[in-house]
């Protein structure tokens, strides 16, 4: 019988799921909220989540509950609930201890980062960001991981990077928790539009494009919120852009590839059971960088395709055709 868990998972998603056993790989017990009840027995007594992280044998240190009172008081409290469900599932906590927001996006309702709403939740709460380059299969089977840890107290840092780290998944340290969250929210978008392009056959030239063009408009946008341009130059934003945007691993690339392959946004959005963040971070990204006088084309141009107004073909036209300027 392993000792009481001190480190938490809030969400067994394939992420939160991956984050667990990367967590108890030196047998270390981790508790684990999970939303299902057949994941919860499928973790307790099968030491697997076959609904989202298949074929991945677990440890048996992890332990799933549905109670989410048991998550309240721990060290640490890794959120790797969507985006969009983060506030409703925090709201049921009352002392979750230190928080490691993990999820990437925007909230559609306010328009906030996953920060904020934290912040504004339990206003006494040490907050830190985990984002980086990190598809949840690779981690879960131990493939060398890196990461940003971003908080801006050193202590935070200093208690919380030997709870997380192991020796195939390396935290690195950032005063810029701001930059690191919102590079994991616009790389997600940016990823849609690197598949449309793939899922029209436009090759490599144009995806390397994109990425690079894509990282001009993440960097403005961050900076007009308040993150340094250095941290999304690090893990968080070019690192997990540069993944993201080169993987039909990726949920949001193979998302935009069947755009581009002409399918459309409503039919892939029904009956989903896992999350495209950037599918409902691009409209609220849009708003968010507008209030801040920050030109987003390609930003726009997703959200054109996902709201119908426009094709897969035409925005790729439409990019093309933007008046001609500096880089
Ligand atoms: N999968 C990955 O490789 C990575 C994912 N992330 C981020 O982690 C977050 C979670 O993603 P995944 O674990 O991949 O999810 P997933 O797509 O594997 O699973 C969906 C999750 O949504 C939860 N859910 C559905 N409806 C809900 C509701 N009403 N309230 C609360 N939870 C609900 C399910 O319980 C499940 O945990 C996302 O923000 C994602 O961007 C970050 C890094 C890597
Ligand atoms: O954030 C991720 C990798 O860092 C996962 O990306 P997807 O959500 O597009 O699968």
């Amino acid at each position: 019988m392993s000792e009481a868990a001190q480190i938490g998972v809030l969400g067994a998603g394939a992420w939160g799921t991956a984050l667990a056993q990367m967590l108890a790989s030196d047998g270390r017990a981790v508790r684990i909220w999970a939303r299902e009840p057949e994941v919860v027995e499928a973790i307790n007594a099968k030491h697997e989540n076959p609904i989202f992280l298949p074929n991945h044998p677990l440890s048996p240190s992890i332990v799933a509950t549905d109670d989410l009172n048991s998550m309240n008081g721990m060290e640490a409290l890794l959120v790797v609930t969507p985006a969009q469900h983060m506030r409703s599932v925090l709201e049921q906590l009352d002392n979750p201890g230190a928080l490691i927001l993990c999820s990437k996006g925007i909230e559609v309702s306010s328009g906030s980062f996953m920060l904020d709403i934290a912040a504004t939740l339990f206003p006494d709460a040490a907050i830190a960001v985990l984002a980086g380059p990190n598809f949840a299969h690779e981690v879960a089977t131990a493939q060398p991981a890196a990461a940003t840890l971003a908080c801006r107290e050193d202590a935070l840092w200093e208690k919380l990077a030997p709870m997380i780290a192991r020796p195939h998944f390396r935290p690195y340290h950032s005063p810029d928790p701001v930059g690191a969250e919102i590079g994991g929210a616009v790389k997600n978008v940016l990823a849609i539009a690197c598949g449309v392009v793939d899922g029209l056959g436009l090759g490599q030239n144009a995806r390397a494009a994109l990425i690079s063009r894509g990282f001009a408009e993440m960097v403005r946008f961050g900076v007009a919120c308040g993150a340094e341009a250095e941290t999304l130059s690090g893990l968080s934003g070019l690192g997990d852009l540069v993944l993201t945007c080169s993987s039909e691993s990726s949920r949001n690339f193979s998302f935009g590839r069947a755009l581009g392959q002409g399918q459309s946004a409503e039919s892939l959005m029904t009956g989903r059971t896992t999350v495209a963040e950037g599918a409902h971070t691009a409209p609220v990204l849009q708003q968010v960088a507008r209030d801040h006088g920050v030109e987003m084309p390609i930003v726009d141009s997703v959200c054109a395709l996902l709201s119908g107004e426009t094709e897969a073909a035409s925005i790729v036209t439409d990019l093309l055709a933007r008046p001609l300027g500096s880089e």
